[in-house]
């Protein structure tokens, strides 16, 4: 019951739609990072968890940490540049991501990474997605997050104060400029009841 009054008060249709990516607001982080929001992007973000949630193949990972190996503390699943995402909606927003920030990145975005966040304890923590070309290009990472909110936090990489986000029902961030090398972001593990949390995160090629 409580669940489903949350979930109506915050999204009311059950048709997944996508808004204009016009009203997007820049915060400018500093050391040439910067992040770009639109709360409530997408429209029908229950249907879309739920959608997500059911058919996406979700896996395990185990990690190895020095000495041990450890379970990641959330389920993933990853579509590589061509693979078919598991919801035309994603195809979709992908598309409108890499149009509206064409002349800015000068590329599309082409691969999606999903994060299942099951409940309060599922987390990931303190990083810069520089695997890849993160960690010597400026790159974009946008992320669309459905589901029960989750803070993000964002810190300079040197320390200082960090930035806070709450992100679930539809909301966008992107992440650009340098801010996967200059700084770290994360969604720490909460001790607050939290329902669980679906991200989808769009990078260009060769970024992760
Ligand atoms: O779930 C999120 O919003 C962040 C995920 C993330 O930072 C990552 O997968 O690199
Ligand atoms: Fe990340």
């Amino acid at each position: 019951m409580a669940a489903h009054l949350q979930g109506s008060l915050f999204d009311q249709t059950d048709e997944i739609r996508l808004g204009p990516l016009t009203d997007v607001r820049r915060t400018v982080l500093g050391d040439g990072a910067w992040i770009d929001t639109l709360p409530g992007w997408l429209a029908g973000a229950d249907a879309l968890f739920g959608d997500l949630a059911e058919g996406v193949p979700w896996h395990a990972e185990r990690r190895r940490m020095y000495e041990r190996t450890v379970e990641v503390p959330r389920l993933l699943s990853y579509y590589g540049q061509g693979e078919p995402l598991p919801h035309p909606v994603l195809e979709r927003a992908r598309d409108a991501l890499s149009a509206r920030y064409a002349d800015e990145l000068g590329e599309p975005f082409v691969t999606a990474g999903l994060c299942y966040y099951r409940d309060g304890r599922d987390s990931v923590a303190w990083h810069g997605d520089r695997i890849g070309r993160g960690a010597r290009e400026d790159t974009m990472v946008a992320i669309l997050s459905v589901g029960a909110p989750r803070d993000l936090l964002l810190r300079p990489a040197g320390g200082g104060p960090s930035v806070r986000r709450a992100l679930g029902h539809g909301d966008l961030i992107v992440m650009g400029g340098s801010c996967q090398r200059t700084w770290e972001h994360a969604v720490p593990k909460t001790a607050r009841s939290a329902g669980p949390r679906i991200s989808v995160q769009f990078r260009p090629r060769g970024v992760n």
